[in-house]
């Protein structure tokens, strides 16, 4: 599949491939898909950006807000997205002491209090002993900064089965990136 598929999919399968861009939000790319054509992976991926961008800020913190807390109550109840439970896995927050659970739940409702929406962070990019450190030091910041910081953090990702549409996988490599690979001939 190529950026040429995906240009064609309809609304209702390209939702399907992409409605976890950003966690348990679809509007994101149900709202995106107007922009087609694309003319590679790069354009989809920059009118994501541009249309988080340009959300009002009661909008980002919407979208923070939709975010599970880390080693939350999600991950103990076994209700996280697969896509959420992959990244939380890879960070560890599955397999906490419970001296560590303890310090990050503390961490998690301070931080909310704080702000009014959950720290994030990208767990893929980050291991435990590191998301601890930086819960701890982001809770003094302003709202305002981490706000900022909270959307840049926010992982980008597609569905990585999309099993009846082919073979995409996304890995995310940096903050703000959406890295699609495909089969060959993928186009970035
Ligand atoms: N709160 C928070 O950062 N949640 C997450 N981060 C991430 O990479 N996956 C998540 O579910």
């Amino acid at each position: 599949m190529d950026i040429a598929a995906v240009n064609v999919l309809s609304y209702e399968d390209f939702v399907d491939v992409f409605g976890n861009v950003v966690e348990k939000c679809p509007l994101i790319p149900a709202a995106v898909w107007s922009c087609r054509p694309f003319v590679s992976v790069k354009a989809l991926e920059a009118a994501i950006n541009e249309f988080i961008d340009a959300l009002p800020e009661s909008g980002k913190e919407g979208i923070l807000r939709c975010h599970p807390d880390l080693a939350g109550r999600d991950l103990k109840s076994g209700t996280l997205t697969r896509e959420s439970l992959e990244e939380q896995a890879e960070a560890g927050m599955d397999a906490l002491s419970s001296l560590e659970a303890a310090r990050m739940a503390r961490l998690n409702e301070e931080y909310k209090k704080r702000f009014g929406f959950p720290f994030v962070i990208c767990a893929r990019m980050n291991e435990k002993a590191a998301i601890l450190q930086q819960l701890s030091e982001r809770c003094q910041n302003e709202r305002i900064v981490e706000r900022t910081r909270g959307i840049e953090e926010t992982p980008r990702k597609c569905n990585h089965e999309a099993g009846k549409l082919g073979v995409w996988k996304c890995e995310i490599r940096s903050w703000r990136t959406l890295h699609l690979q495909s089969l060959p001939g993928l186009q970035r």
